[in-house]
């Protein structure tokens, strides 16, 4: 059944392509979109990301910088390099790749990034003004999921939503902005109890647990369109989401896989994003 896949591969291409365009309009005026990545210490897995985040930037046109910094690095000299890039008049965005080390306060880098260039939308302004509904930079993977949601035509309006997950990046944001396209909307998350109720009520489930193939066809409603956050990798090296893919698919009118589902779109939006931050220096 690949006829109700949803083909995150392909719309983010369809995505990065009009911000190719917005970067050639830019770029025309002498503006070249900057997005600055930040990696402290050496995960493979965020080294993965990273690479794959600066080689996108290349293929439309953007300058990117990536800033690796030694895993022992103290919060303040990590607050100096974040200053810097704010006052770095060719970088528009900043990307701190999470999660940071323990000596590290998130919350306080984050704090650090300038709203203007904070296209990640993990800074408290940027949160504020998401929640309230004025223009800002959104989230990433949320952001990524609404725009799948719109390339497959999936209705959203009057549709009872569950999100599992309430992370400050993906599972609060989700459900904020599926209720602002006027969604009926259900947080779960651990301490949630009979979470099959739940789930089973769902028209449009999106899973972000980080549990490896939790979800399977006995959470879900036939028809539902089930959106899969999840990025795991096992021994042998293989991708697989939150979602059990096999099971679910049976029962989902429309599914997100993984690889090739919400992770494309990720950096998709990061490049729309720092398209639009580029963007807002020229109203100034
Ligand atoms: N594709 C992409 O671009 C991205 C993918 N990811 C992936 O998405 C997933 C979620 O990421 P993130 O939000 O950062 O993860 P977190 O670990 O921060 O949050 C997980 C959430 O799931 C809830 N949860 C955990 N176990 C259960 C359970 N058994 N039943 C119900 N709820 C549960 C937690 O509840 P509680 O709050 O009670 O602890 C928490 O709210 C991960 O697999 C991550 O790798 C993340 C970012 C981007
Ligand atoms: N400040 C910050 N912002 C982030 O957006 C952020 C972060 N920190 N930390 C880690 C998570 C994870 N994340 C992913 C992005 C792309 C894919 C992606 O493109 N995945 C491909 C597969 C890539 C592969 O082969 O490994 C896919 O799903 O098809 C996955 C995961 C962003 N994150």
């Amino acid at each position: 059944m690949a006829d109700n896949l949803i083909n995150g591969k392909e719309i983010a291409g369809k995505v990065t392509e009009k911000v190719k365009e917005r970067v050639d309009n830019l770029k025309a005026k002498g503006i070249t979109p900057g997005l600055a990545v930040v990696l402290v210490g050496s995960d493979p897995a965020s080294q993965t990301y990273v690479n794959s985040k600066t080689r996108t930037c290349e293929r439309l046109g953007m300058y990117s910088v990536m800033i690796e910094l030694e895993e022992t690095i103290s919060e303040e000299e990590l607050l100096n390099s974040v200053e810097k890039l704010n006052q770095d008049e060719k970088i528009h965005g900043i990307l701190i790749q999470l999660p940071l080390p323990k000596q590290i306060n998130e919350d306080r880098v984050i704090a650090a990034i300038s709203p203007l260039k904070d296209v990640d939308g993990f800074h408290p302004v940027s949160v504020g003004k998401m929640m309230i509904g004025q223009p800002t930079f959104l989230s990433c993977t949320p952001f990524g999921v609404m725009k799948l949601l719109e390339y497959s035509d999936v209705e959203i309006e009057g549709k009872h939503a569950v999100v599992i997950g309430r992370s400050n990046i993906v599972g609060k944001p989700m459900g904020q902005l599926l209720l602002q396209k006027n969604a009926t909307v259900t947080y779960c998350h651990s301490k949630t109890k009979n979470l099959h109720n739940h789930t089973k009520q769902a028209d449009i489930l999106i899973v972000a647990t980080g549990q490896p193939k939790m979800i399977d066809s006995s959470y879900l409603k036939e028809g539902v369109v089930v959106i899969d956050v999840g990025i795991h990798r096992n021994e042998d090296n293989k991708l697989c989401g939150d979602v059990d893919f096999a099971s679910a698919k049976e029962v989902a009118s429309k599914i997100t896989p993984v690889p090739g589902g919400v992770g494309p779109m990720t950096i998709a939006m990061l490049m729309e994003n720092t398209c639009l931050a580029a963007e807002n220096t020229l109203d100034k």
